[in-house]
């Protein structure tokens, strides 16, 4: 042990070869310390809405805007402000849309700067010169670094400031410094990003999340039910990659597959023509409205159906392959009395809607077709071939996890499974049985096993596991008793769509039940929360985000398009700056151009969840643990070096 220390204490003297080296080290960090925490910005629930996401990414959720609030407070009126706001936004459409009307544009670059680097300085001014040096675009980094520090020796500061910023405009660089400064501003006002999960299905642009996201400075993310899915599809689960291409047909967005990812649809497209060419497929039609032509609508409505068959073909290959998955009460196509066309479920007999089945074998209705077969075999392929798509998952793997544990807070999508008594579910995994954070971490293990175990068999657990993930009744991710996908299809019946929550959503106002929960993850105390997404909060009906008297923050973001007639709004995502928690309630977005011209910006209300006692600051976050144990390891070095036992070193001097 001794041997470690010394060792160790030894490749830090690489580091740090002198005394003064080591104690610069050390007031700096303290240094850091002692600044305020950064901001971190909470997402969740963005089911492909790639514009509304991406405007939320660029306004901060608000943040952008209280940074202009703070440094012009009274001094501009609303309209500069927003405009202003909306700039640093969409700073090249909207820089040409004001420029077209404005006469004078040298005095509008001026001022325009001058504005854009006092919301630059406070913007950055929580953190080190040098973070800011590492944010700063190559191009313009000296510039800017000399406009946005204060220059106290220099005795006429205006025309020192006025000489740079006339020299950016007579050169022909202000339009580009301008998008310079407010991408800085974009980049400053959050530090870190959370995703809690669900990025895919749904909305038309999961792609472009993913791409965006790619580049994005600092981020992690929680995966949610609909994540696991495509990853689910991409290692070549035949039950996700069913259910993938079925969501992409009931919402219009086949082109994700086509266009997004080249996985090449035709031979479905074909199939579903001979098959179901004469048949309305009337309980297949399309989740909203779309832009297409009826042609388009048609072969839709046709692919829809095709694949939903297939994939109640292959859940049932499943369930009956997985007794250990517990969902034989999900099994229905033997169940379906295909002579007078009903179905009995739970002792209540419906009549089904539709009974046209021509690849379905009443005597083995779970066996696909030839040609179903040779459809599910070529798409495996295409989703297994598509690099665009694998890009995407390693960087899910890479960046993303279950849950994650983060300045004290507990953060995941679903729910923490619980008994009916609001005790832990014990649920068995592969043969092992496990609860609460355990439950978490050994299905983790399998989702990556399906991608990574060098055994075929382990690969292809990890992979079934993904599909149980995304609608199995103990899934953390999803949470309630049944995934009623064949009952909205097929019955009228409104209950019989029902899917019942798990206990969890009961307990969401119990104390004692968060407290067990976040203590399972090693939280305990006043600044620990759970945050989560997946249930829509339904604001319209006075439903809260805030439970549990702000330890529980169940945020889904309802950007998904179809759910905003349920929520009422367009969902919630959070703050968390050095001041405390800052809930922002949002408007439905309605385009970027609108956000453009109309400076309409979708965030409408901000609830203060929590003031914190004392401003927090970088030493009271992990980032501030981290950096605490750092200075006691580099003030052992200085120990060692004051005690002879290890010797200084000055390079090249001696
Ligand atoms: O409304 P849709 O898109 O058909 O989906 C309904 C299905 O989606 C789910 O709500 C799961 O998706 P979420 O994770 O977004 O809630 C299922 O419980 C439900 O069966
Ligand atoms: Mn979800």
């Amino acid at each position: 042990m001794e041997d470690l220390k010394t060792r160790y204490l030894e490749r830090l003297a690489e580091l740090y070869p002198t005394v003064a080296a080591a104690s610069t080290e050390v007031i700096n960090l303290e240094a850091i310390l002692n600044l305020p925490k950064a901001t971190e910005h909470f997402l969740t629930d963005i089911h492909g809405e790639w514009e509304a996401f991406s405007h939320v990414l660029k306004n901060g959720s608000g943040a952008v805007r209280r940074k202009v609030n703070d440094v012009f407070g009274n001094t501009l009126c609303r309209e500069d402000k927003r405009s202003l706001a909306t700039l640093i936004y969409y700073p090249r459409e909207k820089m040409t849309q004001i420029l077209e009307h404005t006469a004078n544009k040298e005095d509008w670059y001026k001022i325009t700067l001058y504005r854009l680097i006092e919301v630059s300085k406070r913007s950055g001014s929580k953190y080190t010169r040098s973070k800011v040096r590492k944010a700063l675009p190559p191009e313009f980094a000296y510039v800017i670094e000399e406009l946005m520090t204060e220059k106290a020796d220099i005795r006429d500061k205006e025309s020192y400031y006025n000489a740079i910023v006339a020299t950016i405009i007579r050169v022909g660089r202000a339009g580009e410094f301008i998008v310079a400064l407010c991408e800085l501003i974009q980049r400053l006002v959050v530090d870190h990003l959370h995703i809690l999960g669900d990025i895919y299905d749904r909305g038309p642009g999961p792609h472009k999340i993913m791409d965006k996201l790619m580049e994005y400075h600092s981020l992690d993310i929680q995966w949610g039910n609909h994540d696991v899915l495509w990853m689910g599809a991409a290692a070549g689960q035949p039950g996700c990659i069913a259910n993938v291409i079925r969501i992409c047909a009931r919402y219009g967005n086949l082109d994700i597959l086509e266009d997004g990812y080249g996985i090449n649809l035709l031979p479905l497209a074909t199939f579903a023509l001979e098959t179901y060419g004469e048949d309305p497929c009337s309980c297949f039609a399309l989740k909203g409205s779309h832009p297409c032509s009826p042609g388009e609508k048609e072969l839709n409505l046709r692919m829809h159906k095709a694949i939903s068959v297939i994939q109640f073909k292959v859940e049932g290959q499943l369930i009956r392959e997985h007794p250990e998955f517990n969902l034989e009460s999900r099994l229905l196509l033997h169940r379906i009395n295909y002579e007078n066309g009903t179905i009995v479920l739970d002792g209540k007999q419906y009549t089904m809607k539709d009974m046209y089945f021509p690849t379905v074998d009443p005597a083995d209705p779970y066996r696909l077709s030839a040609e179903e077969t040779a459809i599910m075999k070529r798409l495996e392929q295409a989703f297994l071939n598509c690099e665009k798509l694998q890009q995407h998952m390693r960087f899910l793997l890479s960046k993303g996890s279950l849950y994650k544990v983060y300045n004290k807070n507990l953060l995941y999508h679903g729910c923490m499974p619980l008994c009916e008594d609001g005790s832990l579910k014990e649920v068995k995994i592969c043969g092992e049985l496990c609860k609460g954070r355990q439950l978490y971490d050994v299905l983790e293990s399998y989702i990556r096993r399906g991608f990574l175990a060098e055994d075929a068999a382990e690969r292809k657990k990890g992979r079934d596991l993904m599909w149980y993930i995304w609608l199995g009744e103990n899934s953390p991710l999803f949470g309630k008793d049944k995934m009623a996908t064949f009952e909205r299809y097929f019955l009228a019946d409104r209950e019989s769509h029902t899917e019942k929550k798990n206990s969890y959503y009961r307990y969401l106002e119990d104390e004692k039940t968060a407290d067990m929960i976040l203590a399972e993850f090693g939280l305990q105390g006043e600044d620990s929360h759970i945050i989560n997404g997946h249930m829509p909060v339904k604001s319209k009906n006075g439903e809260n985000p805030i439970k549990c008297g702000g330890k529980v923050l169940v945020i889904d973001g309802g950007f998904s398009k179809a759910y905003q007639k349920e929520t009422g709004i367009a969902g919630y995502t959070l703050i968390y700056n050095s001041y405390g928690f800052i809930l922002a309630a949002h408007e439905p977005f309605e385009s970027r151009s609108a956000a453009i011209e109309q400076e309409s910006d979708i965030y409408s209300d901000d609830i203060i969840v929590k003031r914190t006692a004392s401003r927090k600051l970088v030493g009271d976050t992990d980032t501030g643990q981290q950096l605490k144990e750092k200075i006691g390891d580099l003030e052992q070095l200085l120990k060692a070096y004051r005690e002879g036992r290890i010797a200084e070193r000055f390079g090249g001097r001696f």
